[in-house]
């Protein structure tokens, strides 16, 4: 995988009337496997929305490959893949139908054996004819969660993947990360829970918190 770069560069952030990090600057690159900590309100959302080019900054940019991504989108979300809080599927089609249409939108893996190996992954075999708005919110999560077998961008921004997932499902997600990584990806996540992992960096964002001297 060729080798990739993503910049932040001195990143201030304001939601409302409240300033929640500033001058933050990070460097990323493949290999890297991170999670934004901090406690609840911090603005671990915010800034992954911000990274995904959801979100203005207050300040600061945010480069991929050395380009602003907000300038040039269009290559941008060629690379990315951003699961947020909102997990994005249909909730009119099935299981199926939404990863078969993920398939033909987005830089994936073809066909539809890798499809049900992904369904398999996240434990919905059995379930792929039932429409997601019949599914529960967590079986919903493992919709959108099956998409990371299939993609085949470098960059992962996930925010809190592992909600309503189960100790082995965290275990068998993490091992993905970490081949998503050592085969030259770079995956940004946050968690409520411990990620199990040797090979995760963390950034601290109450380091980088507001503390009222800025202009
Ligand atoms: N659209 C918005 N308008 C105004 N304030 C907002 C908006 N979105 C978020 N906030 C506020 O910004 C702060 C940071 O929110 P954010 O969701 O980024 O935090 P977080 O660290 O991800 O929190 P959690 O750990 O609870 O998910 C919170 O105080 C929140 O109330």
């Amino acid at each position: 995988m060729f080798n990739n770069l993503l910049q932040i560069e001195q990143l201030s952030c304001q939601r409302g009337d409240k300033r929640l990090f500033s001058d933050l600057s990070l460097t990323w690159q493949s290999g890297d496997f991170v999670q934004i900590k901090g406690h609840n309100g911090i603005g671990k959302t915010s800034l992954l929305r911000i990274l995904v080019g959801l979100a203005q900054p207050l300040k600061g940019e945010v480069r991929w490959n050395n380009l602003e991504i907000t300038k040039n989108r269009e290559e941008y979300y060629q690379h990315l893949l951003y699961l947020g809080h909102y997990s994005g599927i249909k909730p009119e089609l099935t299981a199926w139908e939404n990863l078969q249409f993920y398939q033909k939108i987005s830089h994936c893996k073809q066909g539809d054996d890798i499809l049900w190996d992904s369904l398999a992954k996240v434990g919905l075999i059995g379930k792929e004819d039932i429409v997601a708005s019949q599914l529960s919110a967590g079986q919903q999560k493992r919709i959108a969660l099956a998409r990371l077998w299939l993609t085949k961008v470098p960059l992962w921004i996930l925010d809190e993947p592992f909600n309503a997932i189960d100790k082995n499902g965290v275990a068998e997600l993490t091992a993905l990360f970490e081949k998503q990584t050592q085969a030259g990806g770079i995956v940004i996540l946050t968690s409520h829970q411990e990620v199990p992992s040797q090979l995760l960096k963390s950034v601290q964002l109450e380091n980088f918190q507001y503390l009222g001297d800025e202009q």
